[in-house]
């Protein structure tokens, strides 16, 4: 039986990465919501421009990277049926469709929200696609290391659209999220890497379970998770956030620490797999808790005790 040929819209769509995007359109959602006070006027205007100019942003992105790693992508299992590596979309209709997504995106964050959540979402996007995807992932072992931190950066995006970055205090707590998931980014990556190593050995790309072995891949695992856990008890400790917050923080954690722990002597090749699922979960987690405290809390704690004073 014949497999009827996808159609040319899944193929774009595909290009853009859409569940990846979806969990770094939500930690900069996340950002903007965080970065409103109880009492504060929504933006509404902003935080909608804001979320679909940081979604095309990602999505260009991922679009280039898929240009970039063509010869990449046909090599690897994982990757061999995306649209430029099976030949159903050609590289130039690849590069105009990201080219679009970039300027549609700089147009609506520049005319719409503010300058600098443009110039930041323009950097995250050079950041991936051209560093990382053009430069870094060939060239270190520490290529998702630093190439974490436009990844990372989406929370901040968020931030600057809601508050233009005027104080001290908005660069303290968004740079705490982009650390929270800076550091969140080696454990999520090298357990996929572990299970996927073969992969990246025939494509040659220099991921850290090919060039340092599975067993020092795993101890670094291990070490980023405990740095995890020590990052996000800081929105706690700085007074961004609060103990229910903190409490999901370490529950969180704590099954994190577990996986990594595990994943020293795993029961089989598959536990890799279910700890590489098991990050993106905590992570998606994470950041409801963090919206949770933020938002919800106030609203079930009774207010201030309010005098009636008698006008007359
Ligand atoms: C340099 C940083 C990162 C690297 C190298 C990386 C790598 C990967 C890889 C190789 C996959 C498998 C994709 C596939 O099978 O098609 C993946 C999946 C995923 N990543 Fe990451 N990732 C990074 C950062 C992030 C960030 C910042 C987020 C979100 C905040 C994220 C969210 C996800 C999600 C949700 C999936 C699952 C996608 C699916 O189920 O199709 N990743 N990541
Ligand atoms: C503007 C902005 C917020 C940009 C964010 C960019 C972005 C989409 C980051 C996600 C990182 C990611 C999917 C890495 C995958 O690594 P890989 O490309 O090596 O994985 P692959 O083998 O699946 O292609």
């Amino acid at each position: 039986m014949s497999k009827t040929a996808p159609s040319p819209a899944s193929q774009y769509w595909a290009l853009t990465k859409p569940r990846v995007v979806a969990l770094i359109v939500f930690t900069a959602i996340i950002g903007m919501l965080l970065a409103i006070q109880p009492g504060d006027v929504w933006p509404w205007a902003r935080l909608c421009a804001g979320s679909v100019g940081i979604w095309l942003a990602a999505a260009s992105a991922a679009a280039i990277n898929h240009l970039l790693d063509q010869r990449i992508d046909k090599v690897m299992a994982r990757t061999a049926d995306r649209p430029l590596a099976t030949g159903s979309l050609r590289p130039a209709q690849v590069l105009g469709f990201a080219i679009a997504l970039g300027v549609a995106s700089m147009a609506i964050l520049l005319l719409l929200v503010n300058a600098i959540t443009a110039l930041l979402t323009f950097a995250s996007l050079i950041g991936y696609a051209f560093v990382y995807t053009g430069f870094l992932k060939r060239a270190t072992p520490q290529n998702i290391v630093i190439g974490g931190i436009a990844g990372a950066a989406p929370p901040l995006l968020g931030w600057a659209a809601v508050t233009g970055m005027q104080g001290a205090r908005d660069w303290e707590y968004a740079l705490l999220l982009v650390l929270i998931i800076f550091v969140w980014t080696p454990p999520h990556f090298w357990a996929l890497a572990i299970f996927r190593r073969e992969d990246y050995a025939r494509a040659l790309v220099p991921m850290l379970p090919v060039t340092h072995g599975v067993e020092y891949t795993r101890w670094q695992i291990l070490l980023y998770t405990v740095l995890l856990v020590v990052a996000t008890i800081l929105p706690w400790a700085t007074h961004m956030s609060g103990v229910f917050y903190l409490g999901g923080a370490l529950v969180l954690g704590a099954v994190f620490l577990w996986y990594a722990w595990k994943l020293l002597d795993p029961p089989d090749e598959f536990f890799a797999m279910r700890a590489f699922k098991y990050s993106i979960v905590y992570l998606m987690a994470l950041f409801a808790f963090l919206l949770l405290d933020h938002w919800l809390l106030p609203f079930l704690q009774p207010g201030p005790a309010v005098e009636f004073v008698p006008t007359a």
